[in-house]
């Protein structure tokens, strides 16, 4: 397979370049820049050097249909204006942005203040949140492949909401995230002496990934109430841990909602339903393509408490991308991913 990986010296890219590393698939990987063309990769990264030693091409609109795969890994706004015209000419299209999810162009206006894509591109674009659509991305032309805090809370949310176990009006979601979630352009949001011993709270109620989440309890659960979504910057560099607060329906027991999403996820390879534990945390997936989802009733508020981890960068971004991309190619969905959670 030729792959072509576009903001390949991002996060996002760089995680698409270590994994597909061991693709045994993946024959050439070539890397693409709007800032740095003809730069040797190993030279900006050194943790790759003979590995990783060949130049940064520009980005040439032409070249770009004798690839196989695009992944592209860039700012929001940005593949809107590459990919609608690559749809149907060869490549199978990734897109790692938020450019190409919300199905209404003008959502997309509110929650990420930018010109939307067009509305032709929209209606081709298939959501990649694997475990739940991948008939269609098995047919896909153009993937949008899922925000970081979404598939945490999605993967959790959805076999419950959709069996009708937690009552869907009321959900309150809390998410924390590590600071590569914020890519690799330093802010002050970002700078270390702002992270470091702190936890902040950030886009209170105005988070781009609200509409994303809702569309798809909508469109996999047939739930339409809104949600509460809060998101906080923890002072680690990957992962999400979200935790959700849901009323029980009228006597659901514990037994029956992590029964719930065993089954629902008993053949997923990527998804962990964790029974008994004391301990859950974000080191268990770092790494790793895995999502760890773990559920526990409080028989005081009749409430469950849902939470879930994952890494940011592997099953939040590139790992699912390269799922998505083993989907449409009819490789096995671990083919590239199997790595072992880096624990400590
Ligand atoms: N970080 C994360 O955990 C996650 C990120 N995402 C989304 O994935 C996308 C990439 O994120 P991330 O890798 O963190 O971001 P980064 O900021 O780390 O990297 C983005 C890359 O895009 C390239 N770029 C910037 N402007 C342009 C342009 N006009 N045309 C082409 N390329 C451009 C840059 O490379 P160059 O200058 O070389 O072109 C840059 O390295 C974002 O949309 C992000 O929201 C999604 C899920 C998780
Ligand atoms: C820690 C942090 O800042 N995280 C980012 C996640 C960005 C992201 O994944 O953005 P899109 O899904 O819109 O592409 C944020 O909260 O905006």
């Amino acid at each position: 397979m030729k792959i072509g990986i576009i903001g390949a010296t991002g996060y996002g890219g760089l995680e698409l370049i270590r994994l597909l590393h061991n693709h045994p698939e993946a024959e050439r990987i070539d890397l693409f820049t709007s800032s740095e063309e003809g730069m040797q990769f190993s030279n900006k990264y050194t943790h790759l050097m003979n590995i990783y030693d060949q130049k940064l091409l520009a980005i040439e609109h032409n070249r770009l249909t004798e690839y196989d795969v695009i992944f592209t890994s860039t700012p929001s706004g940005v593949s809107t204006g590459i990919l609608p015209s690559l749809i149907g000419s060869g490549p199978k299209l990734i897109d790692l942005s938020g450019d190409f999810r919300l199905k209404n162009p003008l959502d997309y206006e509110q929650w990420y203040q930018k010109a939307p894509a067009p509305p032709t591109a929209l209606e081709k674009s298939v959501y990649g949140l694997t475990e739940w659509n991948e008939a269609a991305i098995q047919q896909a032309d153009l993937i949008a492949n899922p925000g970081c805090y979404p598939t945490a809370v999605l993967l959790s949310l959805l076999p419950l909401l959709k069996e009708n176990l937690i009552d869907s009006t009321n959900i309150v979601i809390d998410a924390k995230s590590g600071v590569s979630g914020a890519g690799n352009k330093p802010s002050q949001m970002t700078h270390f002496s702002e992270t470091n011993e702190n936890t902040a709270i950030y886009k209170i109620h105005q988070h781009q990934h609200i509409p994303e989440i809702e569309q798809a309890i909508n469109m996999f659960a047939g739930q339409t109430s809104p949600i509460t979504f809060t998101t906080h910057l923890v002072p680690m560099t990957r992962g999400i841990l979200a935790t959700s607060y849901a009323a029980l329906q009228s006597n659901v027991t514990e037994r029956q909602l992590t029964n719930a999403l065993k089954e629902r996820y008993a053949y997923d390879p990527f998804v962990r339903i964790i029974e008994e534990t004391n301990k859950f945390g974000t080191n268990q997936v770092y790494g790793s393509n895995f999502c760890d989802i773990h559920v526990k009733v409080d028989p005081r508020t009749n409430r469950a408490t849902i939470v879930s981890v994952i890494d940011n960068l592997v099953k939040g971004a590139a790992g699912q991308a390269i799922q998505n991309m083993n989907v449409q190619f009819n490789i096995d969905q671990t083919t590239g991913l199997q790595q072992v959670p880096l624990f400590i």
